[in-house]
């Protein structure tokens, strides 16, 4: 049986989160989270640049349930490198309730590409975050992003503020939906009506394909104050960006939990208060409806 030590200072999870105040629509889908093995079951990949604790689909369906959402999507997180084996046990054990995003390489077959669909696979996620991941030659990815658009799924982009101008050309040229997670992680010290941001919203203005995924306050907020402790205010400095991107592009954005929250340095939030967190940037029952339930199960399932 392989045992991993996780990298030191590793925040595990939040144990026993609250119930949230607010009520999530029924047919609600948490559309980013993650499953970290277990490892001795789903051994993490060697090359991963961190080793999480383990993060089980149990786990996930019972924190699902007592959130109240209906369904998941679950992301491939980097740890697991392109070996999809957790995620795909998590998908097949879900009753048709977790839909996927893969890593993949250029070698994958055809019928591994048909088995992860069968699976529940929607995605591919194209990482640039250069902490989490070495460099993939972009016409490794274009071919990828051309193969997958033959099953009807979309890319998930990962990258940070900086690194937009730089990659706008080969965003823009990817042939699917293109979902970006995190709101291609601004930095909200900045004017939300600042240089960078701007940026991000001109690249959703002028591209009908780019949804954004308007998550992780825990990860992104300067100024806080924590999810914790009951707090109802929690992330007041994200608000502003994720509220605009929500108003400017109602049927074009996703939330999500990023549970178990891998990497977060400084402390491991409440997901009952994440949730809690949410009419925040949606203000409206209209606004939830598409974001929460509307959206993602036309991204996913198809209806
Ligand atoms: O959970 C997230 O989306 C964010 C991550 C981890 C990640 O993406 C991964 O490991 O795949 C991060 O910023 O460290």
């Amino acid at each position: 049986m392989t045992t991993f030590e996780k990298t030191p200072g590793w925040l595990d999870w939040y144990q026993g989160p609250s119930k949230p105040k607010f009520q999530l629509p029924l047919g609600s889908v948490d559309s980013h989270c993650h499953v970290f093995g277990p490892g001795h079951l789903f051994p993490y990949a060697p090359e991963r640049k961190y080793t999480p604790c383990d993060a089980s689909k149990d786990q996930l369906f019972a924190l699902r349930d007592h959130l109240g959402f209906t369904k998941n999507v679950i992301v491939q997180a980097t740890c697991h490198g392109a070996d999809n084996s957790a995620l795909v046990d998590a998908l097949t054990h879900s009753n048709g309730l977790a839909r996927g995003v893969a890593t993949i390489k250029r070698n994958i077959t055809d019928e591994q590409l048909q088995e992860l669909h069968d699976a529940g696979v929607r995605g591919v996620r194209f990482n640039f975050v250069k902490r989490l991941v070495d460099f993939t030659p972009k016409d490794e990815l274009l071919e990828i992003a051309h193969r997958i658009k033959q099953l009807g799924w979309h890319i998930v982009i990962y990258f940070e503020a900086v690194d937009l101008p730089e990659l706008w050309d080969f965003f823009t040229a990817l042939p699917t939906i293109v979902v970006v997670d995190h709101m291609g992680r601004p930095d909200v010290s900045q004017a939300v009506d600042g240089p960078e941001f701007s940026l991000f919203i001109q690249l959703m203005t002028e591209h009908s394909n780019i949804w954004s995924k308007v998550t992780c306050p825990e990860r992104l907020s300067v100024t806080g104050p924590k999810a914790l402790h009951g707090e109802p205010h929690p992330y007041q400095d994200v608000i502003p960006f994720a509220r605009k991107i929500v108003e400017l592009f109602p049927d074009r954005v996703l939330t999500g939990t990023d549970w178990p929250h891998p990497n977060l340095k400084d402390h491991m939030p409440d997901d009952g208060l994440l949730v809690d967190w949410i009419p925040n940037i949606a203000p409206t029952a209209a606004l939830q409806q598409k974001l929460l339930v509307d959206n993602p199960n036309r991204l996913y399932w198809g209806i």
